[in-house]
């Protein structure tokens, strides 16, 4: 195993002491990984057999060194990215990280705090890299001269491969200013990071997160967290760093409940999805508003006015009504005929049985087993009353037997079922969409325009917006088949015997340092099922997440609010979003108002069921001060209400104002000419009214083959075209805004539309107009 340097070495540079530390950050790494390594093969290489337990214990140890030699994998690059000097030593500063940047004549009476994408210990325990997320590293975030939280000086550390390339330096301490060997390079780290060119993939920002977004990411888990800011100000980034951190600090509490973290869109997650992985978080569930009813993949929407009622309130009282109007008390007697003997069925008996089982308040399906055994047991009562008065003798064992007679009676399964039918969300909502009378029956107070806005013929494809009414429909419903019920429960207690399983050992084994009890207790419920926490949550409808991320969250319909309520009973959210780029048809106007879904009513001024906090970022990262004000003013202009939001940097490209002509397709394929000129190896969006897209790709394909995508397909392509809604919290280097005015006059929130359009590119906007 690779030393740790101990040292007496003179280093003739700053530079040069950093990659000396570096590397040997590197070694330990290279070191753990081979220790990991050897024990995967070793525990590999155990006999096959053994018992049920031994053999689950056995996995579950190789699936933990497999997950850490993931881990380690994953922090390759930027492994370390900063260090802080310290006033003080404390337990988290190290002698081997004194002496090996110390040359003995100076530094002495500092400490030094590295910080980087994990921790590490060397062979001797101490501490010689810091994770990011620990409380020990929010200083390298935070801490500023006014408020040095125990710092003297941030040093920001460039890697390229393992190598360090460069330091920057600030210093908090005046005193230190006269040092010669300290370089101040003030915010060189990030501008390099902002000004990069885009993959068309997000990437983390854990080597340059400022201060106010420090705060943010390590704020409380418990309750409502919003997070307010304009485009560009790092909202997404922000989420995710979040979510990685809860992770960490919160293991116990979310490991088994998992995170699950919501987009707009397909592509958005596509985005986003390599961030996570990245800070090395695979356990979280990533979830576009289409895909949030297991099995399904929703991916179009409604037309604005059917998706604005589908996604308001009234809907939830409109399924109710609809869940109840399929509950039927006949409105005549019934004859029936039990195994040859005819009864007669009075509409009171289903009543009465219906009333009881409503009582209860279980959901439809669950509740028709209870009306079922009710009616059964009222019809034999009735039977046997019948078979007495005619003088024949019925005694309990008889009983029994009629009963049974009377549950494998034809007519007797026909009555119940009329009276109240098992029935799956699909069905429910299919009916109601295409059965018109229906439909007017429990809609007395809609015109008749609005329920023409739900009609339409059975089997067509689900919406986005009939996603969150399945889902309220399941809730209302339950479970279809208690079969599914049972076996729901039969794999809940085996996980729980897996679970006792680990503890016992964990007694027998010694694996302290390595793992934690719930680490290996999470690995014995995993393989149990043979899926991660993930993949199980993903699945199951019902499963209750630790915590819940929502992007974009300004363009939520308060039927998809109740939704994601039901996903986090405990509320436990981060909420981010810019309520004046909301663009949604059922979009809220206010934060107060979209939260009201999640949180109750207000009554009296107080919101029931909880309140939330709000964090704001006013910041932009994203956008250049010219496209900025740019987008600014014609959000203004456009009667929009934004926050104005500051750019950290210019570029030296004013944007540009294109005449289409009479040809708009030709002229937007000309702008792309022009901006492929300045630079032919960034991304480009060419972003444009949905009517136009198809048009906007035949043209752009056949001038630049190979080159063009939809959005939707591949964000990866050096061109893409989309419509502004499929933009929504992507960014690209340049962006070309077809045909404003008709994305300003198609969409019900044209203005915002725009805005977010206008708002993507980080150097370079053309409009075509
Ligand atoms: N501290 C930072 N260091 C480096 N890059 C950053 C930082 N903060 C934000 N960025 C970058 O700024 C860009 C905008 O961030 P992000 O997409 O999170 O903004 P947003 O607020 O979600 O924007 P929108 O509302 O338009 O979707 C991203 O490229 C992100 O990586």
């Amino acid at each position: 195993m690779p030393t740790f340097p101990r040292g007496t070495r003179l280093l003739s540079s700053e530079l040069d002491r950093e990659r000396v530390y570096v590397s040997a950050l590197y070694e330990r790494l290279d070191a753990l990984k081979a220790e990991a390594r050897e024990r995967l093969t070793a525990v590999r290489r155990e006999t096959v057999g053994g018992n049920h337990q031994s053999r689950s214990e056995r996995d579950a140890y190789a699936r933990l060194y497999e997950d850490t030699l993931a881990q380690l994998g994953e922090v390759d690059d930027r492994l370390a990215f900063g260090r802080l000097e310290l006033e003080e030593h404390d337990e988290t500063t190290s002698p081997a990280a004194l002496t090996a940047v110390g040359d003995g004549s100076r530094h002495d009476d500092g400490a030094y705090r590295y910080i980087g994408r994990i921790g590490l210990r060397d062979t001797e325990h101490h501490p010689i890299l810091l994770d990011w997320r620990v409380p020990g590293a929010s200083a390298f975030y935070q801490a500023t001269a006014a408020t040095p939280m125990g710092a003297r000086a941030r040093r920001h550390l460039t890697l390229e491969g393992r190598r360090v390339t460069r330091i920057e330096d600030e210093v908090f301490d005046p005193t230190l200013l006269d040092r010669d060997d300290v370089q101040l390079q003030g915010e060189g780290a990030l501008m390099a990071a902002l000004t990069a060119q885009r993959t068309g993939r997000m990437t983390d920002i854990v080597a340059t997160i400022q201060g106010e977004q420090d705060r943010i990411i390590r704020s409380a888990l418990d309750g409502v967290l919003v997070v307010q800011g304009g485009p560009g100000t790092g909202k997404t980034a922000v989420a995710l760093h979040r979510a990685a951190y809860l992770l960490y600090s919160h293991r116990e509490r979310l490991r088994g409940s998992g995170v699950l973290v919501v987009g707009p869109s397909r592509s958005f997650l596509r985005y986003i999805e390599q961030v996570l992985p990245s800070l090395g978080e695979s356990g979280v569930v990533l979830s576009s508003l289409g895909g949030l009813y297991p099995g399904l993949e929703a991916t179009r929407d409604d037309v604005p006015d059917v998706a604005a009622l589908k996604g308001s309130s009234r809907m939830g009282d409109l399924l109710k009504r609809a869940v109840r109007s399929r509950q039927i008390v006949p409105t005549e007697p019934s004859e029936i005929d039990v195994d040859g003997e005819r009864m007669l069925v009075q509409p009171s008996l289903v009543a009465e049985a219906m009333r009881r089982a409503q009582e209860r308040g279980k959901p439809h399906n669950e509740g028709r087993v209870t009306f079922n055994k009710n009616a059964l047991a009222a019809l034999t009562r009735q039977l046997v009353h019948q078979l007495r008065d005619r003088g024949t003798t019925v005694d309990d064992s008889d009983e029994a037997v009629l009963r049974e007679d009377i549950r494998q009676s034809y007519d007797v399964r026909v009555l119940l079922n009329t009276a109240w039918l098992p029935l799956t969300p699909q069905k429910l909502l299919e009916d109601l969409y295409a059965r018109p009378n229906w439909l007017a029956s429990i809609t007395a107070q809609w015109s008749p325009a609005e329920r023409a806005l739900l009609r339409r013929e059975r089997g067509a494809e689900m919406t986005i917006s009939d996603v969150p009414l399945l889902d309220e429909a399941a809730e209302l419903l339950g479970e279809f088949d208690t079969a599914v019920d049972a076996d729901k429960r039969a794999r809940k207690a085996q996980q729980k015997r897996d679970i006792e399983n680990a503890e016992r050992a964990i007694e027998n084994m010694q694996v302290e340092g390595m793992v934690t009890a719930s680490d290996i207790a999470g690995n014995f419920a995993e393989r149990a099922a043979s899926m991660t926490t993930a993949e199980r949550a993903s699945g199951d409808r019902t499963w209750a997440y630790g915590h819940v991320v929502v992007d974009e969250a300004q363009e939520l319909s308060p039927m998809q609010w109740r939704l994601l309520a039901r996903r986090c009973p405990l509320r436990s959210f981060t909420v981010v979003g810019d309520i004046a780029q909301a663009s949604s048809p059922a979009a809220a106007t206010s934060w107060d108002r979209a939260l009201q879904s999640l949180l109750g009513r207000r009554r009296g001024g107080a919101t029931l069921g909880g309140s939330w906090r709000l964090e704001e970022l006013t910041v932009n990262y994203r956008t250049p001060t010219q496209i900025v004000e740019y987008a600014e003013r014609a959000a203004r202009a456009n009667g929009l209400d934004i926050t104005p939001s500051r750019s950290v940097r210019s570029s030296e490209w004013p944007v540009r104002e294109v005449a289409a002509g009479s040809d708009v397709v030709a002229a937007t394929v000309e702008a792309v000419a022009v901006d492929r000129a300045i630079d032919s190896t960034g991304t480009l969006a060419v972003i444009a009214p949905d009517e136009l897209v198809p048009a906007l790709l035949a043209a752009l394909l056949e001038r630049f083959p190979g080159e063009a995508a939809p959005g939707t397909a591949s964000l990866t392509a050096p061109i893409s075209v989309l419509s502004p809604a499929t933009s929504k919290g992507l960014e690209f280097d340049a962006v070309v805004v077809t045909a404003p005015t008709r994305i300003l006059d198609l969409s019900i929130r044209g203005n915002a539309s725009l805005y977010v359009a206008m708002t993507r590119p980080t150097q370079r906007l053309t409009v075509v107009s």
